[in-house]
């Protein structure tokens, strides 16, 4: 059927993104029910499928595996051979098109969704209350617009870097020549991960950060490792060091750095955070507004400042993960036909969006798995009634065995609202920089959305050997001595170890 012809009957909901949070709003939109329409511009899946987390972990695993392998010398294994860098990319390409094959538009038909291919773009609101759109010359009108239009790569002002062309999570996927020396931009979760990756695969890496920290969302001590283990792996890691000018040569990108020095190499990527995609979509002709930094503007409720218009996903939020996409893209949904009284749930009200127990990871080698409180933050809102206890990596034996010594993790509790003795502190945030640290994150968001006592976690038989087995041995530090070490006041951000 022509999108013309699709579109001659209002949708109940339209969607406008096919990425996880156009996904997510579609799915829980009970499309058997309702008619429910998705716009897309390119390919579904968005940036997690295609440009984003799955091609990105894909290339670390790969990286991951052949460190190891070659770290592996140290215990007697022979020599590992060179890197086959254009076979590496079939394969990142030949998982993205897995993981596509799971979001097509003949899935997506199945589910009942109906998929337009175009450019949604508001019109205007029509005399029935119907909000106009026009997809690339077709119109189309809808009860309820869900926008999940996602972000794209800031390029930051500095004098030469547009005209260097330089790489972003767009197109560093594509490569199928091996970059001799990748100079990256950036040390937030992107340019780590990447800096580790291209390291691993063997080419030169320097990776430039301007704050005095890689990863500067997470705790300094994780910040302090994963330099550490960068470093160690080879990766020039310079912080406290702006770019403040690109030159493009004979040779390749030369970065003019705020210390004075300049590097060159032979490709330049740009991982300096994200900026929404929301121009060119006609927002102020239903009033949709957005902020200084371009997101748009939604109330506790996802909806945006027009009426019938919600918005979800990295156009709104700060948060720009795929598993907030996917549940704000639900949430959104729901509220778009819920009641509009303000009982969380209740009658089918409406139901806030809560990103405290928000759980989020680095897949670095070993992972930054994060969720709730930092201890920083603990203490700023509790003084010193927030514990923490840390088990490090080097004092567990699944560590030993694996001789994956670097890392620790961290527990922070706190008093649960009635106040009372240590022994009803509850779990409010964790952070786990070990393999697997991921996997911690997800047993953590299940401590900190269900407000456990943290005397709960250390009764908790964990089994042997095992990293999580350090969650446990955490939980007992904080009612008392185990192994000689015991918990201690949360402190602020300045007083901890740091890079
Ligand atoms: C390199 C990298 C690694 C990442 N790794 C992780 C990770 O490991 N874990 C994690 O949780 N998150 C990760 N993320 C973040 C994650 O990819 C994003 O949070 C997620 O993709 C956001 O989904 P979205 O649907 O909101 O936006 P998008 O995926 O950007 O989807 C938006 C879609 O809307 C379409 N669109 C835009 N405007 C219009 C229009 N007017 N009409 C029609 N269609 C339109 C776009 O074409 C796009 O397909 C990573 C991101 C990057 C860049
Ligand atoms: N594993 C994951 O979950 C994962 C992985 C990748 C990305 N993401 C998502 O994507 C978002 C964006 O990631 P990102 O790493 O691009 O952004 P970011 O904002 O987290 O980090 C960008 C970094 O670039 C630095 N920077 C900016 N301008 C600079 C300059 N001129 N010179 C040197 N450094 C400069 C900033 O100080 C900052 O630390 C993340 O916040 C995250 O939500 C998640």
């Amino acid at each position: 059927m022509s999108p013309r012809a699709r579109a001659d009957r209002p949708f109940d909901l339209l969607v406008v993104g096919a990425g996880a949070t156009g996904l997510g709003a579609a799915r829980a939109a009970r499309p058997g029910s309702r008619r429910v329409g998705m716009v897309e511009t390119a390919r579904t899946g968005g940036d997690c499928t295609h440009y984003g987390c799955v091609p990105s972990k894909t290339l670390l695993d790969v990286a991951h595996r052949v460190s190891r392998a070659r770290d592996g010398r140290r215990f007697g294994v022979g020599e590992v051979g060179p890197v086959d860098f254009p076979a590496v990319m079939a394969h990142v390409r030949s998982v993205v098109a897995e993981v596509e094959h799971d979001e097509s538009p003949e899935q997506l038909a199945s589910e009942g969704i109906d998929l337009l291919h175009g450019w949604a773009r508001f019109t205007g609101v029509q005399a029935d209350g119907l909000l106009a759109l026009d997809v690339s010359g077709t119109p189309v009108t809808a009860r309820r617009v869900v926008l999940a239009v996602g972000a794209h790569a800031a390029l930051p002002p500095v004098p030469g870097l547009a005209e260097a062309d330089p790489l972003t999570n767009r197109t560093v996927f594509g490569l199928v020549e091996q970059p001799r020396h990748l100079l990256v931009m950036g040390g937030g979760p992107i340019g780590v991960e990447l800096a580790q990756a291209f390291r691993g695969l063997g080419s030169d890496v320097t990776l430039v950060e301007g704050a005095a920290r890689l990863l500067g969302r997470e705790e300094p001590e994780a910040s302090a490792v994963v330099t550490a283990v960068l470093r160690r792996q080879g990766v020039d890691v310079r912080t406290s060091t702006s770019v403040t000018s690109v030159a493009t040569t004979a040779d390749g990108p030369v970065l003019t750095l705020s210390d004075g020095t300049s590097v060159t190499g032979s490709h330049l990527l740009v991982a300096a955070g994200r900026r929404p995609a929301t121009s060119g979509l006609g927002l102020d002709a239903v009033g949709v507004e957005t902020d200084r930094a371009g997101r748009v503007v939604t109330d506790a409720y996802l909806r945006t400042t027009a009426a019938g218009v919600l918005a979800a996903g990295d156009c709104t939020s700060p948060l720009q993960l795929t598993h907030v996409g996917d549940a704000q893209g639900r949430l959104a949904a729901a509220n778009a036909f819920a009641r509009s009284v303000r009982l969380p749930g209740v009658l089918g009200g409406l139901v806030p969006w809560d990103d405290r127990v928000v759980p989020w990871v680095t897949f670095t080698d070993p992972e930054v798995g994060r969720v709730g409180l930092t201890e920083a933050e603990a203490h700023e809102r509790w003084g010193r009634r927030a514990r923490v206890a840390v088990v490090t990596m080097a004092e567990t034996d699944r560590s030993r065995t694996s001789s994956d010594t670097d890392g620790y993790v961290k527990l922070v509790v706190a008093p649960g609202r009635l106040g009372g003795p240590a022994v009803l502190d509850r779990v409010v945030g964790l952070t786990a920089v070990c393999p697997h640290g991921g996997e911690l994150a997800g047993t953590g968001a299940l401590a900190v959305r269900t407000g456990m006592l943290a005397a709960r976690l250390a009764q908790t038989v964990a089994p042997y050997p095992t990293y999580s087995l350090a969650l446990r041995v955490a939980a007992a530090r904080l009612f008392g001595s185990y192994g000689g070490q015991t918990w201690r006041p949360a402190r602020p951000d300045e007083d901890a170890d740091g890079d």
